[in-house]
């Protein structure tokens, strides 16, 4: 499991694009047979992938966690962006296909992943932040997800956003976890850029189209810095960063924040002619 500790606001100011990089973008997230696992001490939010494609890959339990197991103080959300694929958390199996999701409480033992067909491998997202209670297990159908169509094609942000795990959804103890889709044509999310101090928040870029990337846009309002995001790769925003994007085309991200609270709506907005 790697490690990402903080970087100051002012440090942030001044950093190089490598040094940005290495701090805020995560590069590996799936590989073949592998679980990539990144700790980033914003909330103690771990981040990462499993993608099974031959048999069953087991949640490991990383010696930094000094947990008996893995979700022993931890909760656990996952979002499938791969084919369709099966999580077993204690006994239960969950199948879920592309953009259907599993929720897994603290006192989860056992948690191993797999595809049903090689030939179109499962690619988990997993998002996992400290638990103090536990929540039942879950599985969440993409078809039975609570959607919210913002933005339009003028301000080139037509987007739905899907909400998985948050206040009204999933429970959870801190854990919010989501995705939005934007529409062709539609490049910017989270136009106007928002900050919330009292959560962190992290980007999984997906069906980011071939030979396509994301401008993804961190910082304080006056002071942003942008990375340049490929598919299948992942940002961690600090909780005083604005988190913001723009696809050389339409793309879609699941995001994720832990934190002081749940409420979706909770976001103190930036006004676009702000920004610096
Ligand atoms: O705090 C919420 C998150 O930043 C995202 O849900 C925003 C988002 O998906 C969008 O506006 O496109
Ligand atoms: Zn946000």
């Amino acid at each position: 499991m790697n490690y990402r500790f903080e970087a100051s606001r002012k440090e942030v100011s001044t950093f190089t694009n490598q040094e940005l990089r290495d701090h805020f973008l995560v590069e590996n997230i799936f590989e073949a047979n592998q679980i990539h696992l990144t700790y980033s001490i914003y909330d103690r939010m771990i981040i990462g992938g499993a993608m099974p494609v031959l048999g069953e890959i087991k949640l490991p339990n990383p010696e930094k966690l000094k947990a008996n197991y893995f979700l022993e103080r931890r909760e656990l959300g996952i979002i499938n962006v791969g084919g369709p694929g099966i999580v077993k958390a204690d006994g239960q199996s969950f199948e879920i296909s592309k953009l259907s999701a599993v929720y897994l409480g603290k006192g989860t033992q056992d948690v191993s992943f797999s595809s049903v067909s090689a030939n179109e491998p499962a690619q988990f997202y997993l998002l996992s932040s400290p638990a103090h209670a536990i929540y039942p297990n879950e599985k969440l159908d993409r078809e039975n997800v609570v959607t919210v169509n913002v933005g339009s094609l003028e301000n080139s942000n037509h987007r739905t956003i899907y909400k998985y795990i948050h206040q009204d959804g999933i429970q959870s103890c801190q854990l919010v976890m989501g995705l939005t889709i934007l529409e062709p044509g539609s490049i910017w999310n989270t136009m106007p850029a928002h900050v919330h101090d009292r959560r962190m928040e992290a980007y999984l870029y997906f069906d980011v189209k071939p030979g396509q990337a994301v401008l993804h846009l961190m910082g304080e309002t006056k002071e942003t810095k942008h990375i340049w995001v490929q598919n299948h790769q992942a940002v961690i925003s600090p909780p005083w960063s604005i988190h913001s994007g723009a696809g050389t085309q339409n793309y879609s991200f699941i995001w994720g924040m832990a934190g002081e609270n749940k409420d979706y709506t909770d976001m103190d907005f930036s006004e676009i002619t702000e920004l610096r």
